[in-house]
């Protein structure tokens, strides 16, 4: 399945790139503004902190939410608390796009993470040309040159890489990177199963100075309260803020942990 979900995303930017050239979208990316610094929004703070997703769709769960303005929903994001928001841009399983992440970035002042399955050079500079601060490295899905290769130019453009690993050798990996930021997926990208656990049980492992990131499988506080007590400077929610009811109300929850 991460196969699958790395060549779609792939494809659906070759796509584009039959639109525009390499070259024009690396000149589009290095136009732009500078990123945000997202390691100094997620940095360790006295409470938890919340990177609120707009998640549409997803493989595990079939359509979340039907979410016609994401840049509304981003707004509601920020007021509430969230320091900084993920946008899902992957079209075919989770309806997202770059427009969304796009018309995001215009309207927050927090960090934007482009969370899809990113190989290419391409990805990262059309995920900078549309605003993004923050790009999604999935070690699972690359092999180390192309990890190496794609961590370098998120940091060349600006932007921070968050690293997600789902294994004691993945986070060795991402440590020798060198990564600031790295996340620990509790969804088995092939089987989505749920490991609540996962995040516990690598806790120890993070570089001293990473900021820690926990993602996915936040149903309701208790899993935030988890995830804090063996070590989350920062917890990933999508599903329970798209389809939890008022998605400020349960952030300024979960941002009370
Ligand atoms: O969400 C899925 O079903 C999924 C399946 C395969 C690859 C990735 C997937 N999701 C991406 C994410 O990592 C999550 O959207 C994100 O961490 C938030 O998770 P959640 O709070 O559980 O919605």
């Amino acid at each position: 399945m991460l196969a699958e979900l790395t060549a779609n995303s792939v494809a659906d930017s070759l796509a584009r790139r039959e639109l525009k050239p390499l070259e024009a979208v690396e000149a589009e990316a290095l136009a732009r503004p500078s990123a945000l610094d997202a390691l100094e929004a997620l940095a360790p703070a006295k409470h938890v902190k919340v990177i609120a997703e707009i998640k549409r769709s997803s493989p595990s769960r079939g359509p979340l939410a039907d979410i016609a303005d994401p840049a509304a929903l981003a707004r509601r994001y920020e007021l509430g608390g969230a320091s900084a928001v993920s946008v899902l841009t992957e079209g075919r399983r989770f309806g997202g796009s770059l427009e969304d992440l796009a018309a995001v970035r215009q309207a927050v002042s927090i960090p934007v993470l482009r969370k899809d399955f990113i190989a290419t050079p391409y990805q990262v500079f059309e995920a900078r040309a549309a605003g993004a601060d923050l790009v999604l490295l999935i070690v699972a899905a690359l092999d180390e040159p192309t990890l190496a290769e794609l961590f370098g130019l998120v940091g060349e453009l600006g932007m921070t890489a968050l690293i997600e690993t789902h294994s004691a050798e993945e986070l060795d990996r991402a440590a020798a990177l060198g990564a600031r930021l790295i996340g620990v997926n509790a969804r088995n990208l092939s089987t989505f199963e749920l490991d609540r656990e996962l995040f516990g049980s690598l806790a120890d492992r993070f570089p001293a100075g990473t900021v820690r990131v926990a993602e996915s499988a936040v149903t309701g506080v208790a899993d935030v309260e988890r995830y804090r007590a063996a070590g989350a400077d920062v917890v990933l929610v999508g599903e329970a803020l798209v389809t939890g009811g008022d998605p400020i109300a349960n952030l300024s929850s979960f941002l009370a942990v």
